[in-house]
């Protein structure tokens, strides 16, 4: 079975997001290009790096107008992504036309509650409440409106799961439990997403930032 780490490239070095895909592609089951990277390589960027030959997940966090979002989703559609984000707080029209204007094959999953966040930013934004309930409700949201899956932190992704068993879960927010936090919140074990059911684990500075990225992947992959 191929490995459920997902590494983020947060770059926008073209030829360092290469290099460093080029190092842990045995020890990851997939790449994760955001905003970083494609607002500096577009679409060329992306083709580059589907030579690795691995699945590409394009975490574009889309959140606008249904309209503007089922075109931006439309443009996207040529280079078709395993897997694409937009945001739960668009709603539940925005998420249908995303969904609709995909490519048959990317799975279009849905961003509930970022992991940089806690429960006091979600006060700050006006949501009264829990995470866990701020996170089912969008997933719930998210189901409905007939996407594939949502982002969520590895502290709900198992109650997310024993309401929606064959949704797919991404799960960013991840760090060896040695590892440092940075402006992650909501932190979990790659262990501890696995067993709690993530689809994918999804592992930026970790690997990354690591003096060898390739050992710091196996040795991440080795705990799973
Ligand atoms: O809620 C979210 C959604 C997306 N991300 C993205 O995942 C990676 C995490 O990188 P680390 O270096 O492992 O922190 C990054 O690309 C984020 O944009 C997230 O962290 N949380």
């Amino acid at each position: 079975m191929s490995s459920r780490v997902y590494v983020a490239l947060d770059t926008p070095d073209l030829a360092r997001a290469q290099a460093l895909a080029a190092k842990v592609r045995h020890h990851v089951g997939g790449i994760k290009l955001g905003l970083e990277f494609f607002c500096a390589n577009g679409p060329a960027g992306v083709r580059a790096l589907e030579e690795v030959g691995l699945p590409v997940f394009l975490d574009l966090k889309l959140h606008d107008i249904p309209n503007t979002v089922a075109k931006a989703v439309q443009s996207l559609a040529p280079l078709a992504p395993a897997v694409l984000t937009v945001h739960a707080a668009g709603g539940r029209a925005m998420l249908e036309d995303a969904k609709a204007a995909a490519h048959p094959d990317t799975r279009v999953v849905a961003v509930t509650m970022l992991t940089s966040l806690d429960e006091r930013d979600l006060a700050d934004t006006g949501v009264a409440g829990s995470a866990h309930d701020h996170v089912l409700r969008l997933a719930e949201l998210a189901r409905a409106a007939g996407l594939d899956g949502i982002v969520c932190s590895g502290a709900e992704v198992r109650a997310a799961k024993a309401v929606w068993p064959d949704g797919f879960f991404v799960v960013p927010g991840v760090r060896p439990a040695d590892g440092a936090v940075g402006d992650q919140k909501r932190v979990v074990t790659p262990r501890q997403a696995a067993d709690d059911g993530a689809s994918i684990l999804v592992i930026g500075r970790p690997i990354t930032q690591a003096d060898d990225p390739d050992a710091a992947a196996r040795a991440i992959a080795a705990t799973l």
